[in-house]
């Protein structure tokens, strides 16, 4: 599995934002958002280390940290994803995985599961024809749908989103600013016109604490 970076800080985002995690990120993507921040991942010329699902276990074991992130790039498309989440499962690990809402959860989503926090790519993302709709259908209480916007279309389209499959009752629903494209005051007003009770706001924690273009953090 290509490895584009592996490394434990805090969680900067999502249900367990704060809490410390190891951080697996994979080399490729299917899409290509304007707004990426690890576009540098995304290259086929991006150096990365190859390891195998029973390798990247061993090393979570020896770094004993309880929360495992797998991003990218996108993490949902290596060979040998559904055998690593297996492995880490297995030895009690949460796992815990960001997916763009691109790819389908089915393949992923057996009696054991991990914990998914799916993008919706907005219409500032140029990406949002690739939806899979059908996950909506997949998620539980402990999923998130996260909207990371950068206008007010965008957060006009996540309510639209959100009402239309009836999010608020499966799933968490989180929005967050594409860093320095939107002012989180804005978006705090607007759920506070709509009353958009069951939201949540996040920030990207890491980019408050380190440099926002800081690798490994
Ligand atoms: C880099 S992506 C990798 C995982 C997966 N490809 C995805 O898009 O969810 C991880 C998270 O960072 C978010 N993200 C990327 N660039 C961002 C930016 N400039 N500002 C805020 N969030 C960003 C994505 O929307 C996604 O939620
Ligand atoms: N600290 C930290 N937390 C994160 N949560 C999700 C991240 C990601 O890039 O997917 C991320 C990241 O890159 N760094
Ligand atoms: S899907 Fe994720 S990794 Fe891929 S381009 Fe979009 S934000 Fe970047
Ligand atoms: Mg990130």
């Amino acid at each position: 599995m290509k490895v584009a970076e592996k490394f434990v800080s805090i969680n900067g985002e999502g249900c367990r934002a704060g809490e410390l995690a190891l951080f697996i990120r994979f080399q490729g993507c299917n899409l290509s958002c304007s707004y990426c921040d690890t576009a540098w991942a995304n290259e086929a010329t991006c150096p990365y280390e190859d390891l195998s699902p029973a390798e990247l276990r061993d090393y979570a074991v020896r770094e004993g940290i309880k929360n495992i992130t797998l991003t990218g790039g996108e993490p949902l498309l290596p060979e040998g994803l559904k055998e690593l989440i297996g492995l880490f499962l297995a030895e009690g690990f949460h796992v815990e995985i960001e997916t763009n809402g691109a790819v389908s959860l089915a393949p992923f989503c057996g009696a054991s599961r991990p914990t998914f926090t799916v993008d919706y790519k907005l219409p500032d993302s140029g990406c949002e024809e690739a939806m899979v709709h059908a996950n909506f259908d997949l998620l539980q209480r402990t999923d998130t749908v996260k909207f990371v916007v950068s206008s007010r279309r965008d957060l006009e389209r996540a309510r639209e989103v959100v009402d239309t499959y009836g999010l608020l009752f499966t799933c968490g629903v989180y929005v967050s600013p594409v860093f320095g494209s939107i002012e989180a005051e804005e978006i705090v007003e607007f759920m506070k016109a709509r009353r958009l009770n069951g939201w949540r706001l996040q920030i990207q924690m890491h980019k408050v604490i380190w440099e926002p273009e800081k690798r490994g953090v």
